[in-house]
């Protein structure tokens, strides 16, 4: 039966597919008062990840984060309902277009919005662990929600096996090695999605990267070192950094 019209949980009706990712796709939804929200299902095998996202993101209330209302199901299948993030993904709208010489203001406005986002989160304890373009959600002047904490756990957690976390661009050294993560993982994540808007593409992991005049370059060296112990792991340092190289007010 198809999902479009279907109704879940506490009467959210879904109206039609807004994103997909590996673990999930993700609708457009009214709730019964008409308020827009979204619905992420999930495969019925993945019922622990449903489980996990919705244990690791329901406490959590930010403005640049999306909240975690309902866990529920959808024809037998796990499903979260999750406040609707505006916009389009970092992915669509900068595909073809160096987002920094082009739409310079709205891209470091989604920047400063997602160290607002991940300075919130590792105060309280967490990692995200998936920074990437398709899970920053960000409105025409820029103003940007996080989505997807499916991966998303407690700083420094040792699981039972080495376990690879997050999306290979985007994904720092010790992520790659299955180490525990903390906040300069997701800092390492930031600083590819500045290189990324400094040069239009993502760099290789360790490759050097082109000359550039722009003072942001320099954010984007040190976020991107090799070392997680050189790197830095305070957002909010991350954040002041950004805004005085672009020579903003804070
Ligand atoms: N709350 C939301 N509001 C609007 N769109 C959303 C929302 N949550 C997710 N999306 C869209 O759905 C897509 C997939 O969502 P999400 O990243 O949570 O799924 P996933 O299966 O966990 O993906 P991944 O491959 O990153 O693990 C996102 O890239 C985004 O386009």
């Amino acid at each position: 039966m198809p999902l479009a019209g279907q109704f879940v949980g506490d009467g959210v009706r879904l109206i039609r597919p807004v994103g997909r990712g590996s673990h999930s796709v993700v609708y457009f939804a009214v709730s019964k008062e008409g308020t827009p929200c979204a619905v992420k299902i999930f495969p019925l095998h993945l019922a622990a990840y449903a489980d996990r996202e919705y244990e690791n993101a329901a406490p959590l209330d930010h403005p640049r984060l999306v909240r975690v209302l309902e866990r529920t199901t959808v024809q037998d299948q796990p499903a979260l309902v999750v406040t609707l993030a505006r916009g389009e993904t970092l992915f669509d709208r900068y595909a073809a277009r160096p987002a920094l010489t082009e739409e310079r203001r709205a891209f470091l406005l989604t920047l400063v919005h997602l160290l607002d986002a991940l300075a919130y989160l590792h105060a309280r304890g967490m990692v995200h662990r998936d920074i990437k373009p398709e899970n920053i959600v960000a409105e025409p002047d820029g103003s940007a929600k996080l989505v997807d904490f499916d991966l998303s756990g407690p700083l420094h957690e040792v699981l039972n096996a080495p376990t690879r976390m997050g999306t290979a661009a985007f994904q720092s050294p010790e992520a790659y090695r299955g180490e525990p993560l903390g906040p300069e993982s997701d800092l390492y994540g930031v600083g590819v999605l500045l290189g990324w808007g400094l040069h239009g593409s993502v760099l290789e992991p360790g490759e050097t990267p082109p000359h550039s005049d722009d003072p942001l370059s320099h954010l984007h060296i040190i976020l991107t070192r090799r070392d997680p112990a050189a790197r830095p792991n305070n957002a909010l340092w991350a954040r002041a950094e950004l805004l005085a190289l672009a020579g903003l007010p804070y």
